[in-house]
């Protein structure tokens, strides 16, 4: 009885150190499950969320809505009723979007030209501004400028341009109207969007993770002190979306899109239309009682990213049957 248990429990442990051994190989080769088709389960949505004309008599901000995903926050404020004015560096780009958002909508979108680096460029766009429009009720800081490079590549004037961009951009932005606005006695929603990696940091975007720190910090630090001036402070954190601007300087040959991906439980990218609700709903009225909110909208990659036992989704559920043998099997420390 004794012989047969021992020779079964033999046979046991040859069976699953072989499967072991082609365990192995399988995880260090690339036959593991591929995750990627539950992107079916998470179709997006491309129409506005909120109800129409919630933006009706609001004006906003737009920094670097010309393109990209600021161009997709406009066009939603825009559709909502919001008067909207975008701003970045190239004038010609700025009047197309602003052109082609107005005749959609209806609604009238003004291009002023800016570079946030600059304080006093920032002023004068803000006086431009108040012209046009009057104070905002809505200011979204969008713009920004980011590249991969080895850090040890870094020019001292490659760092400063990013930081200038992205922190000293934002801030001056967020002062220069805040101190505005708290003159006129006017309450307004200022929205930052960051990245994931704003709070891991991340190798090869040095620059970029260490400006983004930054304007998380400037943006719960006034959510606490400029409350009582009518101002609320939020933060979204959106993970991979595909725009020329940022795939072009991040990805540029497209060799890490499909890693990307398969990494980000939802399967998929987001869509600009996508962080554009959720951008219209954090400025909206509807978010009255939301400030200091850091809002990760990324499919899930950065809890992804972070587990340090998520690699063993490639493991398949014969694999998983001998592993647990193998676990059960073991005897004591
Ligand atoms: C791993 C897979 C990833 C898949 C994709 C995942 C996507 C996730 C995205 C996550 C976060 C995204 C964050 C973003 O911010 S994306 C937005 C990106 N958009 C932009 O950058 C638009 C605006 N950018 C620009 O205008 C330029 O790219 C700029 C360089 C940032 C600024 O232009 P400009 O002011 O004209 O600057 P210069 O060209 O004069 O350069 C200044 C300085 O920087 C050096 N430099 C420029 N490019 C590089 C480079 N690629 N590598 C190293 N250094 C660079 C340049 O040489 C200058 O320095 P120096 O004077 O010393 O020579
Ligand atoms: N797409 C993505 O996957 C992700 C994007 N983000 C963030 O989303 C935001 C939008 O990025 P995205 O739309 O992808 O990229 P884009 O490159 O399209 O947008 C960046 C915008 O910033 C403007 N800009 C750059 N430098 C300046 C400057 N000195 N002064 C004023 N405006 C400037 C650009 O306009 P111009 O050239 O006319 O100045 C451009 O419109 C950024 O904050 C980015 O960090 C974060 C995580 C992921």
């Amino acid at each position: 009885m004794a012989a047969r248990v021992l020779g079964r429990a033999g046979r046991l442990a040859a069976v699953v150190r072989s499967s072991a051994v082609r365990l192995q190989l399988r995880l260090h080769g690339s036959a593991g499950l591929r995750f990627g088709s539950q992107a079916s389960f998470f179709p997006p949505l491309g129409d506005a969320m909120l109800p129409s004309g919630s933006f009706n008599n609001h004006v906003a901000l737009i920094t670097g809505g010309g393109t990209g995903l600021g161009r997709a926050m406009t066009a939603t404020l825009s559709q909502l009723g919001a008067q909207c004015i975008i701003a970045s560096r190239k004038l010609d780009i700025l009047q197309r979007t602003a052109e082609e958002i107005s005749s959609q909508t209806g609604n009238k979108v003004h291009a002023v030209q800016c570079d946030v680096r600059d304080p006093q460029a920032v002023s004068q766009c803000v006086d431009q501004m108040e012209a046009l429009t009057g104070l905002p009720d809505v200011i979204i800081n969008n713009a920004a400028g980011n590249f991969v490079c080895p850090s040890e590549r870094l020019s001292p004037n490659a760092w400063k341009t990013i930081t200038d961009i992205v922190l000293n951009g934002t801030a001056f932005v967020t002062l220069e109207l805040g101190k505005r606005l708290i003159q006129n006695q006017k309450g307004a929603s200022f929205l930052a969007i960051t990245t994931i990696y704003a709070e891991s940091g991340s190798g090869f975007v040095v620059p970029s993770a260490s400006a983004k720190a930054g304007v998380e910090a400037l943006y719960k630090s006034l959510a606490a002190e400029w409350g009582r001036y009518g101002h609320r402070f939020n933060i979204i954190q959106p993970g991979p979306i595909r725009t020329k601007g940022a795939f072009s300087r991040l990805d540029p040959t497209g060799a890490f899109e499909k890693a990307t991906i398969d990494r980000i439980p939802t399967g998929r990218l987001g869509t600009p239309a996508e962080i554009a609700n959720l951008a219209a709903y954090v400025s909206s009225n509807y978010a009255s009682w939301m400030s200091g909110a850091v809002i990760r909208f990324d499919g899930g990659e950065y809890v992804s990213l972070a587990g340090e036992f998520n690699e063993l989704r490639s493991v398949t559920p014969d694999q998983w049957k001998i592993l647990e043998a193998m676990i059960r099997n073991t005897k004591g420390s």
